[in-house]
């Protein structure tokens, strides 16, 4: 299991990672997700052995790094995948794959498995991106990794490549039973790849937790706001319910609240057009194929975003009512 404990990294006086605890089940992916400048790629190149670290630790089984006792990125048998593929350009697909391997069966099956048997023979300038990536991916997992690192692997791709590559990733990673810890910045891939998100905020770690876990009950505004569309209303909570000028929301049980804001999403409400009365109107609206998204002002004067069904469609303008049509708890914060 990969265990970090405390681990802070600086630039100069600059605290660039703060006291990050983690640790890492033995097939888990982890997903890291944050603001620009927030760490993750030095969080990466700690792991690696590519920075030095300047508190805590970071331990697998066989080695421990601190501070004091630095072990050599190639002793750490880390595997990594960069947004830029990392290929050699001289060299064909099974070369690259088998570049200072021990093992060629083990090329073989990960060539095999991550569909690349065709371009065998095939230099990376005759690859799409997809298959490039696929080529660093088989090349990684060749070399039977303790754990792998992943900064930005489809960044370069586009949009419907990277959503089928990042389940084929997935997949193989699950297969080779190790441990990865995933850098993105696509919200949508931290909640549906990752066994687990993390939010990093400044450095630190916000929330470590399922999915789930982190888009329905964050643990505060920021990673609210990180991980989707976010709006707050005024609300009062007696026992498991919210009052708020929406309607009732249900909330998890707590103690009554005689003030506080309600977590909403898109998704939690529902929006009409109304000849006259309602609650709001429509500052705009944006097609989304299956689905529109409404921002809509409150005569209270805040701001919400709504999800309808694409053939719910609402003029600019529009006088509208918006209720609370979820069943699940919403977040409160105090
Ligand atoms: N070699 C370096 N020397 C000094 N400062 C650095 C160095 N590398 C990164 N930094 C700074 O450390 C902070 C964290 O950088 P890092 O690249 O880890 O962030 P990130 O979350 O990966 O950002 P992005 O999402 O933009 O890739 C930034 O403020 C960055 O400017």
């Amino acid at each position: 299991m990969l265990k970090v404990t405390n681990l802070s990294v600086s630039y100069g006086e600059t605290r660039v990672v703060d006291r990050l605890n983690l640790q890492l089940g033995d097939d888990e992916i982890l997903m890291l997700v944050g603001p620009t400048g927030c760490g993750k790629t030095t969080i990466l190149q700690a792991l690696a052995g590519l920075v030095p670290i300047s508190e805590g630790e970071i331990s697998l089984p066989g080695w421990t790094a601190t501070t004091n006792k630095n072990i050599a990125p190639e002793k750490r048998n880390v595997g990594m995948v960069f947004q830029d593929f990392a290929l050699f350009p001289h060299l064909t697909v099974q070369e690259n794959v088998c570049f200072k391997l021990k093992d060629e069966k083990l090329a073989d099956h990960w060539i095999k498995l991550l569909g690349l048997d065709a371009f065998r023979n095939a230099k990376p300038g005759r690859l799409s991106g997809g298959q490039k990536q696929r080529v660093a991916l088989a090349r990684t997992l060749a070399h039977e990794p303790a754990f792998v690192l992943l900064d930005e692997p489809l960044s370069n791709l586009d949009a419907a490549l990277k959503d089928s590559l990042r389940w084929e990733i997935r997949q193989a990673l699950k297969v080779a039973k190790v441990p990865a810890i995933w850098v993105t910045h696509d919200q949508d891939e931290a909640l549906s790849v990752g066994d687990r998100v993390g939010v990093l905020n400044k450095g630190q770690l916000e929330q470590l937790a399922s999915p789930e876990i982190c888009f329905d009950q964050p643990k505060s505004r920021f990673v609210a706001r990180f991980l989707g569309e976010a709006s707050f209303l005024t609300a009062e909570v007696n026992e498991n319910c919210a009052h708020t000028e929406l309607g009732m929301a249900p909330v998890r049980a707590q103690s009554n609240l005689s003030k506080c804001d309600l977590l909403i999403r898109p998704d939690d409400l529902s929006v009409q057009a109304v000849a006259e009365g309602g609650n709001g109107q429509v500052d705009w609206q944006r097609f989304e194929g299956e689905s529109r998204l409404y921002a809509i002002t409150l005569d209270s004067g805040i701001q919400v975003k709504v999800r309808s069904s694409h053939e719910n469609s609402i003029a600019i303008g529009a006088r509208v009512a918006v209720v609370v049509s979820t069943t699940h708890p919403l977040a409160v914060f105090s």
